[in-house]
């Protein structure tokens, strides 16, 4: 957690969202959602494909704009929220690099630009911070290597290693384990509960709990925009439990009925 962290901080919510509205084409997605985030805490947020789960993570951080409602972060409107560096963000898929040949190591380092004062080159600490998140990851030996040499699992661990890279003490994770491997996925599960462990809040759009299931304080469960669960999450049991189970449930559109229990599903993504 940040050294500037106080104590009377740590009782104003991470993220606070009251009656959160988002429509695309004017169809609304996430449907009056609200709740609240501690500072600290580890929160899965879990739900059907299409259950809104990334939107309303996304809104959270003003990347798609609210149709009504109210977002703030550390106790600030989102509108007047500035304090970005705070803040890690590991979207869904690699969106940064596309047709330009940057190394890992580059596009790691470019989570350090919150962090660097203006026309200074890169400090000590920089190249410090940038290789500690490429150990974290596993991806040290491939830091020279062009990002699109890497599989849809290592760029997910770039993504991860650019969000380490920024030293916030609030992640936002979209499916990060998506694609990555069980070996890789055990690591990554270290890295986040040692981020954790240090008082770090983090928020993560999971479509199983797996390797994370220990670290996870608190789910919140969407059903067709709308939050239908908060609480301990639910293990698996079953068919479900099983590695490698496949189970794709309806686009809350086609069936409007939200489930008694959060979904718990496996991404058909590669
Ligand atoms: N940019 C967009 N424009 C229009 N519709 C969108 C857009 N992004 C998402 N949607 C739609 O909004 C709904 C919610 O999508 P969202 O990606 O937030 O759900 P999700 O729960 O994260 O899904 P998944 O688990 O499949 O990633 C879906 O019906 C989706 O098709």
């Amino acid at each position: 957690m940040s050294s500037a962290t106080s104590s009377a901080e740590t009782a104003v919510p991470a993220f606070a969202a009251r009656d959160v509205v988002v429509s695309y084409d004017r169809r609304p997605v996430v449907r009056g959602v609200s709740f609240e985030i501690a500072r600290g805490e580890t929160v899965a947020v879990m739900g059907p494909n299409g259950s809104g789960k990334s939107t309303l993570t996304r809104a959270l951080l003003g990347l798609v704009p609210l149709t009504s409602g109210q977002v703030s972060v550390c106790g600030v409107p989102l509108r007047r929220f500035r304090d970005w560096a705070r803040i890690g963000y590991v979207p869904q898929r690699l969106s940064v690099g596309g047709g330009v040949p940057a190394t890992v190591r580059e596009i790691v380092a470019s989570g350090r630009i919150n962090r660097r004062r203006r026309f200074r080159p890169a400090s000590a600490h920089d190249r410090a911070a940038v290789t500690a998140a490429l150990t974290a990851v596993g991806l040290l030996d491939r830091a020279d290597d062009s990002v699109h040499e890497l599989s849809g699992g290592q760029q997910q661990r770039v993504l991860i290693a650019r969000a380490l890279a920024g030293e916030p003490d609030l992640f936002v994770m979209d499916e990060p384990m998506a694609g990555v491997d069980a070996a890789n996925q055990q690591a990554l599960a270290d890295t986040i509960g040692a981020l954790s462990d240090r008082g770090a809040t983090v928020l993560l759009v999971l479509h199983e709990l797996g390797p994370l299931e220990p670290l996870i304080d608190r789910a919140l469960t969407l059903a067709g925009g709308t939050l239908v669960g908060d609480g301990a999450p639910v293990p698996p049991e079953g068919a479900c439990a099983r590695p490698g189970h496949d189970h794709v449930h309806p686009h809350a559109d086609s069936d409007p009925t939200p489930p008694a229990v959060p979904l718990i599903e496996v991404s058909r993504r590669a």
